[in-house]
């Protein structure tokens, strides 16, 4: 293989989007057209607060690894988007608060209380993933929010057309992600394109890409198994009432 152009590069990233990311999972798909239950809902919502959680510990740790003051400068924007800069402000405030608007009692949720055994599995992968790989890599695995602003406005829109039980109070989370995502992009995109500069150094960008849609796939996987048809429940895991 040889060095791909920028504009090729983007391109080759933009389809493993196109193919792999988790807007393309039969589980999101019955998410945004109201073909969920509540009770699919309410598990999705409960499941994707332990992602919410780990996002900001995943930043921390990125930041730990960068020599460059500019970059984690930029990168801990990210920090102050999901944990606020103050009590009762930030994303996983207003996670939270989705939670509560669909029946959890805070405490539960914070505590993880009734989370997927492979919801954990995921998102651990991901931070240790972080941690552990190459710098280019971990960036490089931020960069599915390239996809994430057109997957939530149509998630936002579905999930007002069809559920009565959320509100765009409710979802106000997903109000302020796709500004923050083309702006966490455009400082990751910058990163990786400058500091992949071989052919080997694309395909550890692409791979590490794919292995994020994975984590995500996978915790959509692990809803859709679960809830998807009765009597599929892990021991420990949440059951809803209907
Ligand atoms: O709603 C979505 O579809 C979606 C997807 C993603 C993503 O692609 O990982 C993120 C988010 N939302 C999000 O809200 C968020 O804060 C976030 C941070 C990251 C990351 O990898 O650093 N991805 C995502």
């Amino acid at each position: 293989m040889s060095l791909l152009s920028p504009d090729a590069f983007l391109d080759r990233l933009r389809d493993v989007g196109a193919r792999r990311y988790h807007d393309r999972h039969p589980f999101h798909q019955r998410l945004h057209s109201g073909r969920c239950t509540r009770g699919e809902v309410q598990a999705w919502a409960l499941n994707r607060y332990a992602y919410q959680a780990a996002i900001p510990r995943k930043d921390a740790t990125l930041i730990a690894r960068l020599d460059d003051p500019a970059l984690r400068r930029a990168w801990r924007q990210r920090l102050v988007d999901h944990d606020g800069g103050a009590d009762g402000e930030g994303g996983i405030e207003r996670w939270l608060r989705l939670c509560e608007s669909l029946g959890f009692a805070r405490a539960d949720v914070v505590a993880f209380r009734g989370v997927l055994p492979a919801t954990r599995f995921a998102v651990g992968a991901y931070v240790e993933f972080v941690r552990e790989r190459p710098l280019l890599e971990a960036v490089a695995s931020s960069l599915t929010e390239l996809f994430s602003p057109q997957v939530i406005k149509t998630r936002v829109a579905g999930m007002l057309a069809h559920y009565d039980f959320v509100s765009a109070e409710s979802l106000s989370y997903f109000t302020a992600r796709p500004e923050q995502a083309s702006r966490d992009v455009e400082s990751a995109l910058a990163y990786v394109t400058a500091h992949a500069t071989t052919p080997a150094d694309q395909e550890a960008v692409v791979a590490a890409l794919e292995f994020k849609c994975d984590v995500l796939w996978a915790m959509l996987d692990a809803l859709d198994h679960a809830y998807g048809e009765p009597g599929q429940i892990p021991p420990g895991a949440f059951e809803p009432e209907s």
